[in-house]
């Protein structure tokens, strides 16, 4: 069936309706484009459809760099040019905005940095085939694995590293065979790619990652640090556990130098991903912003609370796996709380505080009901909310303006180029 492409959808996909009102989801495509397709999947309230063949290019479309696109689940806009990229998650942005009953948008500012070797985190998994240990990803909806050669929007070293733990299992069989009790591993680094953290997910507990470790040091002298940890992966889906750590190697995590600071991040602790935005992020969230007391909710390994340390005379950073951050973000005017956001502001609420400045930063279930509710009582007259979800934080913005407050800047982030992923930052006042 021939069907034309009206716009980008979150998700990926290019949205296309059939003469009967179908509407129709159709991967690899861009608005403008004829294309054929083939329906694979009846849902509820729209068709998924394969591309056959692009009939009308859309004159954004280019070659993707990545032999893996299209089989590999992680991409999905490499097909094309990057300005055209972002203007799609803008429009995407903008429209799960409005879908929500928001209206009179200010403009969307986008900020954008290289579209390639981006990412400081890669997680692999790692599977025997034909005898031969390789590494992967799972193939575009499923949970099959697909064996890769190099995956460009990661930082160079993440592959380069697990090239070389794959190397030393070939020549070492004793590493072999303890490799072969891995499911996953997962690499970090630095931006300027000086120190390296893995952790191999394993079946079972069983000693020998020092040995590979000394092995990989010879390949990867920048590996700093490593650990097991015990994965265990239920039924066809690979539901998982939660990971339990076991063996370590060298240091328990790494400083990760960003804008005039040093993080700490421990192995398996959360840090934004790309490397080349951090401090782009910071730089939207705290600059020109003063005060007494400012919040900084869902915090991390505190990213924005020290930023934000400097303008304001008492800064509170609440995280709910805080153990770098209790660690690191101490000192005169500076206050690190264990605790789930809910139970931090049920509490302050209880006590009457009201700081200027409230930041949240949620994962991409947004903050919810309860926390949008409390976050009104305690009306906090800035509140900056970045999101990695467009479908939750419009949910949660349509809470917190009828509860008063206004709209004041929109800005795109575009931290995860070549996929649909987005982040956004809004800047809300009262
Ligand atoms: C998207 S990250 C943001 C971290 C930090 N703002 C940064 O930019 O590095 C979300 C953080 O929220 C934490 N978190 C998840 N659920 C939480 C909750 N209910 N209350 C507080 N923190 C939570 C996670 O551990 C994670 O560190």
């Amino acid at each position: 069936m021939k069907l034309q492409i009206e716009k980008a959808i979150y998700g990926g996909a290019g949205l296309a309706h059939r003469t009967d009102g179908e509407s129709v989801f159709v991967p690899f495509v861009l608005p403008g484009e004829l294309a054929e397709v083939q329906i694979q999947q009846h849902k509820k309230n729209f068709e998924e459809a394969s591309l056959l063949q692009v009939l009308k290019d859309s004159e954004d479309r280019v070659q993707p760099a990545c032999p893996h696109f299209g089989e590999c689940g992680g991409c999905h806009y490499q097909h094309a040019q990057y300005p055209a990229q972002v203007k799609m998650k803008a429009s995407i942005l903008q429209e799960a905005l409005e879908r929500a009953g928001l209206s009179a948008l200010p403009e969307i500012q986008s900020h954008t940095a290289a579209a390639w070797a981006y990412r400081n985190r890669m997680r692999l998994r790692i599977e025997e085939v034909d005898s031969i240990l390789r590494a992967g990803y799972n193939r575009r909806g499923t949970n099959e694995f697909l064996a890769i050669q190099e995956c460009p929007i990661t930082v160079p070293l993440l592959w380069r590293a697990a090239q070389s733990l794959l190397q030393v299992a070939t020549e070492n069989t004793a590493v072999k065979r303890w490799l072969g009790n891995a499911v996953e591993a997962e690499f970090f680094t630095t931006a300027d790619e000086k120190r390296l953290q893995m952790t191999v997910f394993v079946r079972k507990d069983q000693p020998g990652l020092a040995s590979l470790c000394d092995h990989m040091k010879q390949f990867v002298p920048e590996l700093v640090g490593a650990g097991t940890s015990l994965l265990k992966l239920a039924g066809p889906q690979r539901q998982v556990q939660k990971p339990r750590p076991l063996e370590s190697w060298g240091a328990q995590g790494l400083s990760y130098p960003a804008g005039n600071e040093d993080y700490w991040v421990s192995r398996g602790a959360f840090f934004q991903v790309n490397r080349f935005l951090i401090e782009e992020l910071v730089r939207i969230v705290a600059t020109n912003r003063i005060g007494q007391l400012a919040w900084d909710l869902y915090a991390g390994v505190g990213l924005f609370s020290r930023a934000l340390a400097k303008t304001f005379q008492q800064v509170v950073a609440v995280e709910a796996a805080a153990t770098d951050l209790i660690s690191s973000f101490k000192g005169t005017g500076r206050r690190a709380v264990e605790a789930t956001t809910v139970e931090f502001l049920r509490q302050a609420v209880v006590q009457r505080e009201r700081p200027q400045l409230i930041v949240v930063d949620p994962p991409r279930v947004g903050v919810g009901a309860e926390v949008c509710s409390l976050l009104a009582r305690v009306s906090a007259p800035e509140l900056v909310y970045v999101s990695c979800d467009p479908v939750t934080l419009a949910r949660d913005l349509k809470m917190l303006l009828d509860a008063g407050y206004k709209l004041e800047e929109l800005h795109l982030v575009d931290l995860f180029p070549q996929t649909f992923h987005l982040e956004t930052i809004v800047v809300l006042r009262r």
